[in-house]
């Protein structure tokens, strides 16, 4: 599977999204710069990193959004491309409008990292296929604004429709519904605040996070 990577200017896990991917798929990512207006054909999926792109200034991710590269990332999802935020990538998803609500500065006001329990709340999209609905899993989380918001007709809304792909099994950061990950109406876009990328072998302490693009590589083929 052929895959893109974002980078902004203050990306930090750009990298380790390519290692990740390039490990899972066999292929190194294409390596996409904000200020492209265009993005490469055949791609199986579109990666937006986690960091802190342009300083986080204003509100995570709100700057990023409206990157050019970000109009033709937009498109591509509406036309059923496949798009992963990770952590500022999920802040950059929710800013470009991609998923619904906001992810606000964290509830006890610090920069929580650290090993966190997630629930799979919904196995059956093409990102948790890997995975087993209830299923607990361990990923690594790194960031001060993932105080997941949004209106509560939103949140019934999105819970009725099972767009909640991971829930946190602990307190993390006062996301509404411990919100951690959230899926898009069509399932095509799923971002969330802890790091599968970081989770994908034996020295990171486990491959629970290997498993969401194995699931993916699977569903999608080579
Ligand atoms: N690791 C990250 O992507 C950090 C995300 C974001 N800038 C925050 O701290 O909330």
């Amino acid at each position: 599977m052929k895959t893109a990577v974002i980078v902004f200017p203050g990306s930090n896990c750009d990298r380790d999204l390519a290692v990740a991917l390039e490990a899972v798929t066999g292929t190194r990512p294409a390596m996409i710069w904000h200020a492209d207006t265009t993005l490469p054909d055949g791609l199986g999926m579109i990666a937006v990193p986690g960091g802190f792109s342009y300083g986080d200034y204003l509100r995570s991710g709100a700057i990023a959004a409206r990157s050019p590269i970000m109009r033709a990332v937009v498109e591509a999802a509406g036309k059923g491309m496949r798009v992963l935020g990770v952590c500022n990538g999920f802040q950059v998803l929710t800013e470009a409008g991609l998923l619904p609500g906001a992810l606000m500065r964290n509830a006890g006001l610090n920069f929580v990292c650290r090993d966190v329990a997630l629930t799979v709340e919904n196995a059956q999209s093409a990102f948790t296929s890997g995975y087993d609905a209830g299923e607990t899993v361990s990923f690594p989380v790194a960031h001060h604004d993932g105080n997941y918001v949004a209106d509560d007709d939103t949140l019934d809304r999105v819970e009725g429709e099972g767009r909640v792909a991971f829930r946190y099994a602990e307190p993390v950061n006062g996301s509404a519904r411990a919100i951690a990950g959230l899926l898009n109406n069509r399932g095509n876009v799923l971002g969330m605040m802890p790091h599968p990328e970081r989770r994908i072998e034996a020295a990171h302490g486990g491959d629970d996070g290997r498993r969401l693009f194995e699931g993916l590589l699977e569903l999608v083929g080579a």
